[in-house]
């Protein structure tokens, strides 16, 4: 979310707001129901909490199994050895579930943690989820469906009415353009999106192009753009945005440094397509950063 003059706009999965952390926190506990709830467990529970058949006793309660199918690079980020012993001593096991061999072989689970994409492993969670109800699938695939369209991610946020006193939330003026780069000054024009523009791949399935995102700053350059894109407005933000991330009842708010404002007299001088992929990402954490006065609060 990028935040002016306390309108929140939602760009993709990120966002800035002003006014800091915690009511960018309060505005999302306001419209829990409005943030994509995964559905299942909530992954901050310990085992007690869950529940759950598969895992085995140990010191008189069930441990909890979670088979996990994740991109190796996925794997590697995620399931920190930290993690890992976290989990286990609120008796929570990671299993990984191999992905060369039928998943009803596999387990017993009483939680499958998935992030892969693709009609075949869509079929083969549908086919699990039918033959073991008793399991919880975090993000079925027809729950998470619409995030992998950029098109679509955001028209959630766009028809929420966030009106209390949290500040108001939107969405940049964009455009969908499926084909034909040589139509896109064009389209541009005549949906009145005004320059600079952020190109993003219309496909947000995880892989290395789907963060491929890039800054257009003159209507000509548009046309060096690869569709199927969404072209988005860049909305000044002060260089600052925030992840919110919601699991169950647990809100987290960190924040990242995000690319500058473009002021009209930057706009003039400059001219072409600049990419700025994973702008936003763990790395450039701005925790420390002084913030500055618009967004501080
Ligand atoms: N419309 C916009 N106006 C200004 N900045 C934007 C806009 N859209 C995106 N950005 C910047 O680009 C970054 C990445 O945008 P977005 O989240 O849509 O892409 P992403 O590849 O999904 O990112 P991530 O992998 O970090 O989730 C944002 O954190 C923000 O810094
Ligand atoms: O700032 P973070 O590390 O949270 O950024 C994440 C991003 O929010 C998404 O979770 C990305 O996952 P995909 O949706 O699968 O692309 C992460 O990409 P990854 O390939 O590094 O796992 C970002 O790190």
């Amino acid at each position: 979310m990028l935040v002016k003059e306390e309108v929140v706009v939602v760009v993709g999965r990120n966002g800035v707001r002003e006014g800091g952390e915690e009511r960018v926190a309060a505005a999302a506990r306001g419209r829990r129901e409005g943030v994509f709830p995964r559905a299942g467990v909530p992954a901050c529970l310990s085992a007690e909490e869950i529940g759950g058949g598969a895992g085995s006793e140990r010191g008189g309660r069930k441990s909890v199994v979670v088979g996990y199918a994740l991109t190796s690079k996925k794997t590697k980020s995620f399931l920190q050895p930290k993690l890992e012993g976290l989990a286990r001593n609120k008796g929570i096991l990671f299993v990984a579930i191999d992905q060369n061999r039928p998943l009803s072989e596999q387990g017993p689970f009483d939680i499958v943690l998935h992030k892969l994409s693709g009609k075949e492993w869509r079929q083969i969670l549908e086919d699990y989820r039918q033959s073991h109800p008793e399991v919880t699938v975090l993000d079925p695939p027809d729950a998470i469906q619409h995030l992998h369209n950029r098109q679509y991610m955001l028209q959630e946020v766009a028809d929420m009415n966030f009106s209390d006193s949290h500040g108001k939330v939107g969405v940049p003026r964009q455009l969908v353009v499926k084909r034909d780069a040589s139509c896109i000054p064009d389209a541009v024009s005549r949906a009145g999106l005004r320059l600079p523009i952020v190109a993003k791949p219309l496909v947000a399935d995880g892989s290395a192009k789907s963060h491929e995102l890039s800054l257009a700053y003159d209507r000509y350059s548009l046309q060096k753009l690869e569709p199927p894109l969404v072209l988005q407005e860049f909305v000044n933000h002060g260089g600052v945005m925030f992840k919110v991330y919601i699991v169950g009842e647990a809100i987290k708010v960190v924040r990242r440094f995000s690319l500058p404002n473009v002021s009209r007299k930057e706009l003039s001088k400059n001219a072409g397509v600049f990419p700025f992929p994973r702008v936003s990402c763990a790395a450039a954490s701005a925790d420390e950063a002084d913030l500055d006065p618009s967004v501080a609060g």
